[in-house]
């Protein structure tokens, strides 16, 4: 068996999880990506010492790509994303297995498009995969064995925490880590902004808000982390963070927090239908 890796569309996200791989000592040999932009191809290689083809509008490079893949990772926006699997029949491996990260996109949708019986993993990763600390979801299509789904967990957790759902939690799971890392992002910028206001200047209050958000994700990260624990050993008894957080509980943050998920869950379940 192979151990190529075919990235089709390698942004944000199929970037993360290559970089992620990359360093967690997959090596540079059996990793080829495809990008459309050739600037982009060029930047993708010279930073990852991988094999970057740029397609321009033509699939060929995808083909290319895909041709002796052990697995091939959809990294592509959900629209579009039917008409490409559907143009790798002609050299897809009938044992690769495909693995979708886009959101929406339902295992149905994608084994419509694909050759009968291809295998599908269809997963829900977050950037942070990058850093080796993203978090997976997985669920195996119809024609996925558990092998099949094996190698998929086995690969995703060079560069992170991998869980099983049932496909029907996709979306969900998508609200919650998938966008997250956007919403501690947004946290983030939102302390900044604070400091700002409170009279501490620009990059002062960047610096004060970035480093407190990668500290309190450090002590997360630390075996049997509790966040309400966490919390409570920061805030002292009518002391200063109380009143703080008193003010976020009274303006009601965790269900805008939950309508937020809620609105991401829903607007995935739109798409997954605009799809068809
Ligand atoms: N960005 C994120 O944090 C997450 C993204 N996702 C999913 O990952 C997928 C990609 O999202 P991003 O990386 O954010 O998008 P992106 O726009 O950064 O990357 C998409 C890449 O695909 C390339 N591309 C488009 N069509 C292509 C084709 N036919 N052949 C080869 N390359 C092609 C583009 O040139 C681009 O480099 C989406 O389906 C999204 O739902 C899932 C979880 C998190
Ligand atoms: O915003 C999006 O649609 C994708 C899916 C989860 C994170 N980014």
């Amino acid at each position: 068996m192979t151990n190529k890796i075919a990235f089709l569309g390698c942004g944000s996200m199929n970037e993360a999880i290559m970089a992620g791989l990359l360093a967690s000592g997959v090596p540079a040999r059996d990793i080829v990506a495809t990008v459309r932009r050739a600037s982009r191809a060029s930047e993708l290689a010279e930073r990852h010492g991988v094999t970057v083809i740029a397609t321009g509008e033509e699939e060929a490079a995808n083909l290319e790509a895909v041709r002796g893949a052990a697995v091939v990772v959809l990294g592509v926006k959900p629209v579009g994303i039917a008409d490409l699997a559907a143009s790798l029949a002609p050299v897809l491996s009938p044992s690769a297995v495909v693995v979708s990260v886009a959101a929406a996109v339902s295992i149905a949708q994608l084994e419509r498009a694909l050759p009968d019986g291809q295998p599908v993993v269809r997963s829900m990763p977050n950037t942070p995969a990058r850093v080796g600390r993203g978090v997976i979801a997985v669920s195996g299509g119809t024609h996925a064995s558990d092998e099949d789904v094996k190698r998929t967990v086995d690969l995703f957790s060079a560069v992170g925490v991998v869980v099983e759902v049932p496909e029907e939690q996709i979306d969900a799971v998508s609200a919650v880590s998938g966008s997250g890392p956007a919403y501690a992002f947004y946290l983030t910028e939102a302390m900044a902004a604070a400091g700002e206001s409170l009279g501490l200047d620009r990059e002062l209050s960047l610096v004060l808000a970035r480093e407190t958000v990668v500290g309190a994700g450090l002590m997360l990260a630390e075996p049997g982390a509790d966040p309400a624990q966490l919390r409570r050993g920061v805030t002292s008894p009518n002391g200063t963070t109380e009143r703080a957080i008193a003010v976020f509980d009274e303006r009601g943050l965790p269900g805008i927090i939950a309508d937020g998920a809620a609105a991401a869950t829903a607007r995935a379940r739109e798409i997954t239908r605009e799809l068809g």
